[in-house]
């Protein structure tokens, strides 16, 4: 048997890094993780965490408008933005800690540098460092992608966005997929004029038609402007330091801020990942088989890198998986089907399952419940916003096949309800469940 440094040498302590080394550490092996920016990786140090609050602190504008209307005396408030900012970074650093304290607790080295795959088993650090180990996880995420087009350089990603020094008074998003719209509710909500510029004019492309449709609608009467069939051609930064983006078919817009939110590739440019003979497909995203290998028998892959399902429970449960099939005798695979994923835009919306053209697709037909409604909270405030919840249900064994559903705290409600949906239940099931009133919630059992 050869001798290895490490018996696994993870690349990547993101989402799903950290989880598989802390896993296989606890399984008994002994484990290295190279890092070559912040632990914790996207989701805690640019994505999921830090955005989120962002939306938490975007809500507070409708919020105190609201208030009003539920008898409290709020004067006109101002928002700070350097102070969202500051404290939101600043818990990011403690998450920061805590993650940096799972790998200490479970004996997992951490190396702060940047690594590349040097052979199957060998992997250089960018100190000039050589380590062997019996397997190597690549985990290192993905990248934003940005459009091609002269003066691209003068718009930032996802990336830089939570690091503003100030807000934008008017923002052009390219994209409409997750980071756009996210982003177009939270710097509308923060009071910048918000264009949403789009190469087609279908915005969240695999979530049900009329929940995105919904919210487009919604969107435009808050007065986010989209701009559809909009290739970006030119951006030019004029001498005032403002921009003026130009696209096809539409004036060229003029703006302070340009925010790239235009998918994200495969982080495997320069790894190196060819000296091992393994096979990338042809986003960059690395190929696996349903057991996270690659083609080179000592490298496996998880996360968003391998590009199947970019979202950090996914990446979770890959890692999770991957460590105790290899280190824990535990053999097991991750379940693709029924994933639920949310949009936290404003308001949000959320889907499990089926969408109803996926569902006419697949067998023909379905039933379609919908409920269409203004929650008890927006009537009193005068707030027009209408939700819509939707069942998928297949037409003949009653299976509920698909929920989707846009309206305050949609998310929250949607994750219990995926339980349903990933057990099979049959609408009936919904039907004998009795109503939790007064709930939005208990529209999902009151569709008839
Ligand atoms: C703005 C934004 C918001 C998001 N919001 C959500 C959300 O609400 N819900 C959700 O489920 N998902 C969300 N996501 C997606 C989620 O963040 C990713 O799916 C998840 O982080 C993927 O985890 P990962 O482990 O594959 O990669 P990552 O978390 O990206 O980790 C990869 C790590 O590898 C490191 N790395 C890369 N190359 C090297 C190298 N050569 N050497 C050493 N280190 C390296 C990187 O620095 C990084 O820390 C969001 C993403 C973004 C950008
Ligand atoms: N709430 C969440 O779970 C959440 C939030 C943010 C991001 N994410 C994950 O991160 C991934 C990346 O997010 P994203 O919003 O960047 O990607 P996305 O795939 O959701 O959307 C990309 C958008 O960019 C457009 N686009 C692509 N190339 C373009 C070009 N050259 N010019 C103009 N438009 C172009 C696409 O039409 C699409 O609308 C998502 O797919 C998702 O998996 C998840």
């Amino acid at each position: 048997m050869p001798s290895y440094d490490y018996d696994l040498f993870v690349i990547g302590a993101g989402s799903g890094g950290v989880r598989a080394s802390r896993v296989a550490a606890a399984h008994g092996a002994k484990v290295a993780v190279a890092e070559e920016h912040r632990v914790g990786g996207t989701c805690v140090i640019r994505g999921c965490v830090p955005k989120k609050l962002l939306v938490y602190g975007a809500h507070f504008a409708e919020d105190l408008q609201d208030a009003k209307r539920f008898g409290w005396q709020v004067p006109d408030c101002l928002f700070d933005w350097p102070a969202l900012r500051d404290n939101v970074l600043s818990e990011v650093e403690r998450l920061e800690g805590i993650y940096n304290s799972t790998l200490v607790n479970n004996k997992v080295e951490l190396i702060p540098e940047r690594a590349t795959v040097t052979g199957p088993h060998e992997v250089k650090l960018a100190g000039g460092r050589t380590v062997t180990a019996g397997i190597i996880l690549i985990a290192t995420g993905a990248w934003p992608d940005v459009p091609d087009c002269p003066g691209s350089e003068h718009g930032i990603t996802s990336n830089e966005v939570f690091h503003l020094e100030a807000l934008p008074k008017r923002i052009v998003i390219a994209g409409a997929g997750y980071i756009a719209n996210e982003f177009a509710g939270i710097f509308h909500q923060f009071g910048s004029h918000v264009t949403l510029v789009n190469r087609t004019d279908v915005i969240l492309r695999g979530y049900d038609e009329q929940i995105r449709d919904r919210l487009l609608q919604i969107s435009t009467v808050k007065g986010i402007d989209f701009k559809f069939h909009a290739a970006f051609e030119k951006v030019e930064k004029l001498e005032d330091g403002s921009l003026m983006v130009h696209v096809t078919n539409h004036d060229p817009i003029p703006a302070d801020l340009l925010l790239f939110a235009t998918g994200r590739r495969p982080n495997t440019a320069g790894l190196g990942l060819e000296n091992a003979g393994v096979a990338l497909d042809d986003k960059g995203a690395v190929v696996v088989d349903a057991d996270n290998k690659s083609t080179c028998d000592s490298i496996y892959a998880v996360g968003d890198v391998t590009n199947r399902v970019q979202l950090t429970p996914v990446a979770i449960r890959e890692g999770h998986a991957f460590a105790d099939t290899l280190f824990g005798n535990k053999p097991r695979r991750v379940d693709y089907d029924c994933i639920p994923s949310a949009v936290f835009s404003h308001p949000p919306l959320a889907g499990v399952g089926m969408t109803e053209s996926q569902a006419r697709e697949k067998y023909g037909s379905c039933k379609v419940y919908t409920s269409d409604f203004r929650a008890m909270k927006n009537v009193l405030a005068d707030r027009h916003e209408r939700a819509l919840y939707k069942l998928v249900v297949h037409s003949e064994t009653e299976v509920v096949l698909g929920i989707h559903m846009i309206g305050p705290d949609a998310p929250e409600i949607l994750q219990a309800a995926a339980v349903a949906v990933k057990a099979g239940l049959t609408k009936q099931a919904f039907d004998d469940t009795v109503a939790l009133h007064p709930s939005m919630a208990e529209e999902l059992v009151l569709m008839r």
